[in-house]
């Protein structure tokens, strides 16, 4: 596997008036092409934080990201939006979808984004919602909701996919049909795949799961033999 992250003493400190709250403190690591992460830790202890510096939402107070050979931290706002744009796919607890459109809207809208020809019933046929083309987001359950933002994030073939608690608002049956939706996506696609969460039991299925406290790496387990979706248990 090939190095696709790597980040250098990276820090971001929040100032809130005297205050100074390092939610990021002197990250080290590498995540490769390729790899299923769960960045873990409890409330507060900088996981969205680390996603947002990832996913150049954010930059770092010091310290470098390398992302697939490219130093982010150096970007300009125009080369941040313009990598967020084509190289990251995010996904979160609730959906953004677009309310007026159909899933199939929902999902071509990106080719004005990507500059691309996307085909929205080709890429929801993949997550499963051949039926379902021409629902909008208040017709669909939320697990169907959820697919058609994958669906979206995954149709410009993005080198990795940010996911912010994805099975957050979905019941356990219908979290675990997402979560092998993203373990597939990396084996038949070499997505890094990073999922952030408080639920330990997804560490079961990761390659490396991040263990965040503080603001800090506390500790990186690494899973030889990743389970299969059906270990999860919550
Ligand atoms: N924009 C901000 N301004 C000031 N402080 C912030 C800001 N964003 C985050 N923080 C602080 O940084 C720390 C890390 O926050 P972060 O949202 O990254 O944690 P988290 O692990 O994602 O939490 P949760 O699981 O509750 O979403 C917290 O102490 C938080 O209060």
């Amino acid at each position: 596997m090939n190095s696709l992250i790597k980040l250098s003493n990276v820090s971001k400190e929040y100032k809130t008036g005297n205050q100074i709250v390092k939610a990021a403190n002197n990250l080290n690591f590498t995540i490769d092409q390729g790899e299923l992460i769960v960045i873990l830790g409890p409330s507060g202890s900088g996981k969205s934080t680390l996603l947002n510096l990832l996913g150049g939402l954010d930059k770092p107070t010091s310290g470098e990201i390398i992302i697939d050979n490219e130093n982010i931290t150096n970007f300009s706002d125009k080369e941040l939006t313009r990598y967020r744009a084509k190289e990251i796919g995010f996904i979160f607890q609730f959906y953004n979808l677009i309310p007026n459109l159909t899933a199939c809207e929902n999902i071509e809208i990106m080719n004005d984004v990507v500059d691309k020809n996307i085909d929205g019933k080709e890429i929801l046929t993949q997550v499963g919602l051949s039926q379902h083309f021409n629902k909008f987001p208040s017709e669909l359950s939320g697990g169907e909701q959820q697919r058609v933002s994958i669906a979206r994030a995954i149709a410009k073939k993005p080198k990795m996919l940010l996911c912010d608690e994805p099975t957050g608002a979905l019941d356990s049956h219908t979290g675990k049909i997402i979560i092998e939706l993203l373990i597939n996506l990396c084996e038949s696609e070499n997505t890094t795949v990073i999922i952030v969460t408080h639920n330990s039991e997804f560490g079961k299925v990761a390659n490396r799961v991040i263990h965040i406290k503080n603001g800090e790496v506390e500790y990186i387990e690494t899973n030889e033999n990743p389970q299969s979706v059906d270990a999860i248990n919550w």
